[in-house]
């Protein structure tokens, strides 16, 4: 089974994605990870942000200043689709090559971890999906207190994304991350017991 595993910035999606590995040996293909490889020095992506957005998006060394990068798209929905368009592609390309190889191996049971499966109308790479659940509030703290944001890059953030309680609609199954660990915890291994993953 293919299972896509999403959510909002911050909500928890690393964190469960954490659980499938270490609990469960379940193999996890992250899109951020993806999504960094994608644009390391040398790759068709990073040239082409280069030529959209100027030589200056580069740190000294001749990687991607991300940082920089960020603070202009999440506050630039134009923006934010000319980065999409050029590193999207590469993702799924890769995530797809990535899922082929974990299959070769014998892998039966994949995650693929992508925030914007709903938004980027990916649901057909996966069989079913869980949405990462935090209300809005901790979602905010959350991501202020991890990144070091100030309230309002944060919610530029999150405004970037389909608003979780649509999300949450969408899903086949939620995890409600706004508790403890344990109880988030919990909650995935009710949906792999009916999903008969495991026992
Ligand atoms: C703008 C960039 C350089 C900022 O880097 P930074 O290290 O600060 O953030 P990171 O990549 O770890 O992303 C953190 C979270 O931001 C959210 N996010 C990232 N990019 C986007 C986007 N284009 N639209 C909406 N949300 C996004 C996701 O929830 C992600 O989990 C980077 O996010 C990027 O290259 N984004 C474009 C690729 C992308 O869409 N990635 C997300 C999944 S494929
Ligand atoms: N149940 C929880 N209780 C307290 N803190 C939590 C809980 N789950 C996650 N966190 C913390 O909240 C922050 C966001 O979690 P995490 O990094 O897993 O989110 P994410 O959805 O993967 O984020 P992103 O979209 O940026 O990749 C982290 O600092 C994490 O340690």
């Amino acid at each position: 089974m293919i299972i896509g595993l999403t959510g909002n910035i911050a909500t928890g999606k690393s964190t469960i994605s954490n659980m499938f590995q270490a609990k469960y040996q379940i193999p996890v293909i992250d899109a951020d990870i993806v999504s960094r490889e994608v644009v390391e020095p040398g790759e068709q992506a990073l040239e082409e942000i280069v030529a959209t957005f100027g030589e200056d998006i580069l740190l000294e060394n001749g990687t991607l200043n991300r940082k920089k990068l960020g603070a202009i798209i999440f506050q630039d929905q134009n923006k934010r689709e000319k980065l999409n368009a050029i590193v999207h592609p590469a993702v799924r390309n890769k995530m797809l090559s990535k899922k082929e190889e974990l299959l070769r191996q014998g892998n039966q049971t994949i995650v693929m971890d992508i925030p914007l499966l709903f938004e980027n109308n990916l649901t057909y790479l996966v069989e079913k999906t869980i949405v990462v659940y935090a209300s809005e509030h901790i979602q905010l703290q959350r991501l202020m207190e991890r990144n070091q944001l100030s309230e309002k890059e944060a919610r530029d953030r999150m405004n970037s994304q389909m608003a979780i309680d649509e999300k949450r609609d969408l899903a086949d199954e939620v995890i409600d991350n706004s508790g403890s660990m344990e109880q988030s915890e919990k909650q995935l291994k009710n949906i792999l017991i009916n999903w008969e993953l495991i026992e």
